[in-house]
């Protein structure tokens, strides 16, 4: 979606997880969305202490242990968007469903936008993205991590080779109809 198209004012303000792993477009969907909607943004990538960004660019993955806190920012962010009552669009790739409870745990309902697709198409991403602290060896851990989200989960699943510009229509008229 072009930054240059208008704001779309009404829409019922959510909160939205933009979450999947390394490479499935998070970044690219929320800013697109937060082009769209004009809800507030945040990076789930900023959000890791220091040493995670480190562990992460030294090739090794990371633990629960040591997502736990980079989960409570993420959530601490939410919680902050649902007292504002402004909407928000967070990345988060929230791969386990112990992770995706925290987030939830203090009755929060965010929505998870689950970007998913092929592994070679993830691999191809990650080897060609530039500027990046994640190195494409990391893939098959996250792959292995995952615990793609369960029905009774709030969740929009959208497969993530999709253009960009059609997932975000797709995503603005899923909101648009709840
Ligand atoms: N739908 C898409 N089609 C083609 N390339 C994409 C698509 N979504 C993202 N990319 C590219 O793939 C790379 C990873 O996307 P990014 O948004 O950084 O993913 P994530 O935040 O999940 O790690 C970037 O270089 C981005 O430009
Ligand atoms: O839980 C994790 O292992 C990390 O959060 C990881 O999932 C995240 O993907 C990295 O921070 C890389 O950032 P990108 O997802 O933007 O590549």
């Amino acid at each position: 979606m072009s930054p240059t198209q208008p704001v779309a004012h009404n829409i019922p303000k959510e909160l939205l997880v933009v979450m999947g792993v390394s490479g499935s477009g998070k970044t690219t969907i929320a800013k697109g969305l937060q082009n769209a909607l004009g809800w507030p943004f945040q990076e789930g990538d900023s959000l890791h202490p220091a040493q995670n960004v480190a562990k992460m660019a030294s090739g090794q993955p990371l633990t629960t242990e040591d997502r736990w806190p980079w989960l409570i920012a993420c959530r601490t962010w939410l919680e902050q968007c649902a007292t504002q009552q402004t909407g928000g669009i967070l990345t988060c790739s929230a791969l386990k469903r112990d992770y995706r409870d925290l987030l939830r745990a203090t009755g929060l309902t965010p929505i998870f936008i689950y970007l998913h697709t092929s592994t070679d198409i993830l691999l191809n991403r990650l080897k060609n993205r530039q500027g990046h602290y994640m190195p494409a060896s990391l893939l098959p851990s996250q792959l292995e991590t995952l615990e793609p989200p369960m029905p009774d989960e709030r969740t929009l699943t959208i497969d993530s080779a999709t253009p960009p510009p059609q997932t975000i229509a797709e995503i603005i008229s899923h909101l648009s109809r709840r």
